[in-house]
């Protein structure tokens, strides 16, 4: 297994609130990576610290070590645009911007200059919808706009977005909590087709949904990181008592 991304003693704080403690986790190239907790453990926190999101938050701060390949990712030297198109993110509620299809997608490839003329960027946009598992349904109305798609159809396209621009990983941010069994099954599908070309990390309420698209699982609890293993083992075999009361249902 090859490691994509290696986390040490992470802390997080918001303002004098301590959201993250001493978080230790490797991130597998290969697998697709659930968090799994209950509300207000930290997952999205923790999730945010991957490509630096939370630099957005006046109040955040982050202690300890995260390298992408290696690389320090809260080094001085890393500019933090390329870093979160090598680390893409989709979040909760679908986000297009109020734009055409094609602009959606075109957007990120035309401001990292990875496209030199209009036929380079098609064959991106075709590409990117392909993968994300939209492209048959929109490739007639690529003018419309993205914001007038289906909720699922909108969470496609922001997972189209996020690919344009050739990430090496992609975060999800509970990413179907906002739609329906249909269209979250359709992005569950899409998750295990995008794994192993992109490292994968999804946060989820849905235990369910951890065991269904993920390889590896970690579970928080009140900003720690109580065990993390290999999927199967976290749900049939948990090592943690506090592991064990969260996938019986004791809380959370
Ligand atoms: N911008 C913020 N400012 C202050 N505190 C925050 C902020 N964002 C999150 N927190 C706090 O940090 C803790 C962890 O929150 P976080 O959203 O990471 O948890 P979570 O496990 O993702 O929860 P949920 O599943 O409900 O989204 C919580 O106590 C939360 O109130």
């Amino acid at each position: 297994m090859t490691q994509k991304i290696t986390a040490h003693d992470v802390n997080v704080f918001y303002g004098e609130k301590q959201a993250i403690r001493q978080v230790s986790i490797d991130i597998d190239q290969e697998d697709v990576t659930a968090f799994i907790g209950p509300s207000g453990c930290g997952k999205s926190t923790f999730l945010r610290t991957l490509n630096r999101m939370n630099d957005t938050v006046a109040s955040a701060r982050v202690e300890g070590d995260i390298r992408l390949d290696g690389e320090d990712i809260y080094s001085k030297d890393m500019d933090v645009v390329q870093l979160r198109a090598r680390v893409g993110m989709v979040f909760q509620k679908p986000n297009p911007f109020p734009k055409s299809i094609y602009e959606n997608v075109a957007y990120g490839p035309r401001i990292h200059g990875l496209a030199s003329g209009k036929s380079e960027m098609d064959a991106i946009v075709e590409q990117s919808l392909t993968r994300a598992g939209l492209w048959a349904e929109v490739k007639d109305r690529l003018s419309d706009s993205g914001t007038a798609l289906s909720g699922g159809q909108q969470q496609r396209l922001c997972i189209a977005r996020a690919i344009a621009v050739d990430p090496e990983v992609i975060l999800m941010d509970e990413p179907c909590s906002a739609l329906d069994p249909i269209a979250t099954a359709r992005i569950e599908e899409l998750i295990h087709d995008l794994r192993g070309r992109y490292a994968i990390v999804i946060v989820t309420h849905n235990m369910q949904q951890a065991a269904r698209v993920s390889q590896k699982t970690a579970f928080f609890h009140l900003g720690e990181l109580v065990e993390y293993g290999d999927t199967n083992d976290i749900f049939t075999n948990p090592r943690e008592p506090r592991t064990t009361d969260y996938i019986t249902g004791r809380y959370g």
